[in-house]
């Protein structure tokens, strides 16, 4: 049965977590589908499994690419996630989304023209690296680069990140698409982000040979969660899994304080010599940042990217708490308002 599963992505990781009794008499399976109250699960055979959701299994707590046991019927647990990708849902209300489980790589993709952008695929590369995902930049149109040569797209790409590799492709090359391909190979489980137009459907249509429709459909709860309702895993020609969900390719920053931290560690590195602890970097004396400026060592723009990144990145990541108490404030600053219009109408 073990074998069967790694055409899943299964590994030792979710092998470790099932007991004695499970291994017995429960089957894992991999949500491929997120409904309301249902989900879908492909099986090892490939079969699409139907699980209405019971008890306290509750669709917001699942992602497409999750694992979870059944028993053929109902939906028993589902397994730790080896990455996950959320966002914050739209509103007051400060609750993360669960987008995607049990991504390996993520392909971040932009274009060898105006949609390249080092601050953009900065954000990816933290998004990616707090997820603990593989970051692989891939760079297309590299057949017709607009403004400066492809290699200096590419160039600019590969200073960004140590740990991403980088590839320029134009998508509609088969041959282009193999160098993908040693990503997406059985038990590996990939993902698309980047703007619109910069070929990811090309680059899912030659890796899957599918024509996949995205769209905009999507169910809204009572609380305005969106689950994900069209079938979002697709099988690629190497034996590994696409995860494509309409939250994909709408991510934002939240809570990637530790993301941000790796992927500017030359920045990490030189604050802890600064002489004060909370230094900004700003005009404080001894500040270790500043002077690699002044030497040259750090890149100005690197710091103001890096800046702006962490404020997006507090801005987004408000607890439950703070949008409470944001709404507390507000609700007190409607009364007083109110308040003040009746007193001044002699109520
Ligand atoms: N010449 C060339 N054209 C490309 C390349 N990649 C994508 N295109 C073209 O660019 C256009 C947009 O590509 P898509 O694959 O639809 O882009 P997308 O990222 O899926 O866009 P959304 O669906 O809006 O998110 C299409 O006309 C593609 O054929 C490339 O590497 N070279
Ligand atoms: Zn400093």
């Amino acid at each position: 049965m073990i074998s069967d599963l790694n055409i899943l992505g299964w590994s030792q990781f979710f092998n470790g977590q099932l007991d004695l009794t499970e291994f017995d008499s429960l089957t894992p399976v991999r949500l491929s589908e997120v409904r309301r109250r249902s989900v879908v699960a492909l099986t090892p055979a490939l079969e699409r499994l139907d699980i209405a959701l019971t008890g306290d299994h509750v669709a917001t707590d699942m992602a497409v690419g999750d694992f979870v046991l059944t028993d053929g019927e109902r939906l028993i647990r589902v397994l730790d996630r080896k990455t996950v990708i959320s966002r914050k849902a739209a509103g007051l209300a400060a609750q993360a989304q669960l987008i995607a489980a049990n991504i390996d790589t993520l392909f971040i993709t932009t274009s060898c023209n105006h949609d390249f952008n080092e601050a953009r695929l900065e954000r990816y590369l933290a998004i990616a690296i707090e997820a603990e995902a593989t970051p692989v930049i891939v760079i297309t149109k590299a057949d017709k680069p607009e403004d400066m040569p492809a290699e200096i797209y590419e160039d600019r790409a590969k200073a960004l990140y140590e740990g991403a590799e980088v590839l320029l492709i134009n998508a509609k090359s088969p041959e282009d698409i193999a160098r993908l391909e040693r990503y997406c190979g059985t038990g590996q489980t990939i993902a698309l982000v980047g703007s619109s137009g910069v070929g990811k459907s090309t680059i899912a249509r030659g890796l899957t040979g599918e024509d996949i429709e995205v769209g905009d459909i999507r169910e809204d709860d009572a609380k305005g969660r969106h689950t994900t309702t069209a079938r979002s895993m697709h099988r690629m020609h190497a034996g590994g899994w696409l995860i494509d969900t309409p939250g994909m390719r709408e991510l934002a920053l939240h809570d990637a304080s530790e993301g941000i931290a790796t992927l500017f560690e030359d920045i990490t590195d030189l604050a802890t010599e600064c002489k004060f602890s909370d230094c900004q970097h700003q005009t404080e004396p001894g500040c270790a940042v500043r002077r690699a400026i002044e030497t040259g060592e750090l890149d100005p723009n690197r710091l103001e990217r890096w800046r702006k990144l962490v404020d997006e990145d507090a801005r987004n990541s408000e607890t439950i708490a703070e949008s409470r108490e944001r709404g507390r404030k507000f609700s007190k600053m409607v009364k007083s308002v109110k308040k003040a219009k009746s007193a001044k109408r002699g109520e």
